[in-house]
């Protein structure tokens, strides 16, 4: 075989259309660059049954194009080499026999191209992501609407020869202001559709990548060092959006600091609340922990307090990575939270649903709310317990010391728009604990954290 062949494979009738909810049948392409073998399975929504679509397997390179249906799901995976090995000769962290990896992608009513990327996530290149496609499509509306009126202008000047430029200028703006509205209500309804389907392969992808206990901390975009008073940390960047970022950072947090946040909130653990939306905070079944606030004492800072250390270096971080510049003053407590595995047939185990620590809803923010978290890990679970992203196909898994960071407010004032959701997946076995700090813009000493309720609104300054 020629070795320089790039393979493309038309596969159109092997998949059943009994379970397709749109009459639309896109054009999908799965392209393989993830530099491995592997096969494409279409999962029959009556039986469960895996059906392959890449008999003898996808080599890297290749591009497998099917003619789908809107909702159809199919499972990706890794096939493993002659040595029985999978992500061999990558970077991704690859003990020999490491597990194989897997994907799961939904279709939805475009042709879209699913790149199959190296460590065998899926990079969907659609019309949001291709910025030429974008482009063609605004301006093909653009020259649509302007020859309509254009013609429709033409015709007004014909029947009336003393239109004057103002008149010809209001008979344009009349004409193209209708269409235009039409148009911005159409790309509302796409926008609209585009975000519940995002929303849906979410659900799964959390549910999928908690239950997956091998499932590996997600390969950083980039690795870089973060230097503190003459200590190198490794940082693994996961997003860096202007508007949300997440990171790892290792060795963040020793254990004499775990021990002292411990120790001071031993005695104050209690079942942990929720925001409940209207400015207050309950128990809830979303959230399934003990936790306990932790004051830092800035005032033993200079005596080498442990949780002030911690604290500080976190501070530091944070406005090294972000540029905020937030100040300790007015600040929430420390969180010291704690989850306990009670086995794995536990119905309601301690975890955290999907939520935002802040605003996340790219809107405007709103001043003394939560721009950026610290979660720093004492101890690790045995099963479950990671700190999943799931809009963002981020899953951190905790490791004593390290450190995850995220932030949710961009340099122009508007907040993530939900990247930076995340949820601690179902401890199972072993206990989780951790520390937490949530950072806040716009406290300060006069203006502390609790001098808000949870709507961010000021107490006692509510409309009445
Ligand atoms: O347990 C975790 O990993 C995340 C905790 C969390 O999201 C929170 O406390 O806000
Ligand atoms: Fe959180």
């Amino acid at each position: 075989m020629n070795r320089f062949f790039i393979g493309i494979v038309v596969v159109s009738s092997m998949i059943n259309n009994s379970y397709a909810t749109s009459s639309h049948r896109p054009i999908i392409r799965f392209k393989n660059d993830s530099g491995r073998k592997t096969e494409i399975f279409w999962i029959d929504p009556s039986s469960g049954d895996l059906v392959l679509q890449t008999p003898g397997a996808m080599s890297s390179g290749e591009t497998l194009i099917l003619d789908s249906y809107v909702n159809h799901t199919f499972f990706i995976r890794e096939v493993p080499d002659r040595t029985g090995t999978c992500n061999a000769g990558t970077s991704i962290a690859a003990p020999t026999l490491a597990p194989c990896k897997t994907a799961f992608i939904k279709v939805n009513d475009h042709d879209d191209v699913f790149h199959i990327l190296e460590d065998i996530t899926v990079k969907v290149e659609d019309r949001n992501d291709n910025d030429s496609k974008v482009d063609s499509k605004v301006q093909d509306i653009t020259d649509s609407i302007s020859s309509k009126c254009h013609a429709h202008v033409i015709q007004q000047l014909r029947s009336n020869k003393n239109m004057s430029p103002s008149d010809i200028i209001d008979a344009y703006a009349a004409c193209a202001q209708p269409l235009v509205a039409n148009q911005i209500e159409e790309s509302n309804k796409e926008i609209h559709e585009q975000a519940s389907f995002r929303t849906e392969i979410a659900r799964d992808w959390e549910d999928y990548t908690c239950a997956d206990f091998d499932l590996p901390t997600t390969t950083p975009k980039r690795k870089q060092t973060w230097n503190y008073q003459g200590k190198e940390h490794e940082v693994g960047v996961l997003l860096d959006r202007d508007a949300a970022k997440v990171h790892y950072v290792k060795n963040f947090i020793t254990p004499e600091e775990c021990a002292a946040i411990e120790a001071a909130a031993a005695p104050k653990l209690h079942a942990a609340t929720v925001a409940d939306g209207a400015g207050g905070s309950h128990l809830q079944k979303s959230r399934k922990a003990l936790q306990a606030g932790v004051h830092v004492p800035w005032d033993k800072e200079e005596d080498g307090d442990p949780i002030a250390a911690v604290s500080r270096r976190l501070y530091t971080y944070i406005n090294d990575a972000t540029g905020y510049n937030i100040q300790e003053d007015g600040q929430e407590d420390l969180m010291s939270i704690q989850y306990f595995g009670r086995g794995l047939d536990d119905p309601e185990p301690d975890r955290y649903k999907p939520h935002c620590d802040g605003q996340c809803d790219g809107l405007k923010f709103q001043n003394a709310g939560r721009v950026a978290t610290m979660v720093m890990y004492c101890e690790a679970p045995s099963k479950g317990g990671a700190t999943n992203f799931r809009n963002a196909g981020i899953h951190v898994v905790p490791e004593v010391g390290t450190a995850a960071f995220f932030s949710y407010l961009g340099s122009d004032g508007i907040t993530d728009d939900r990247l930076t959701e995340h949820s601690c997946c179902p401890v199972l076995e072993g206990q989780k604990k951790i520390a937490v700090q949530w950072l806040r813009l716009g406290v300060d000493e006069e203006n502390p954290w609790n001098s808000f309720n949870t709507l961010n609104v000021k107490i006692g300054s509510e409309e009445l």
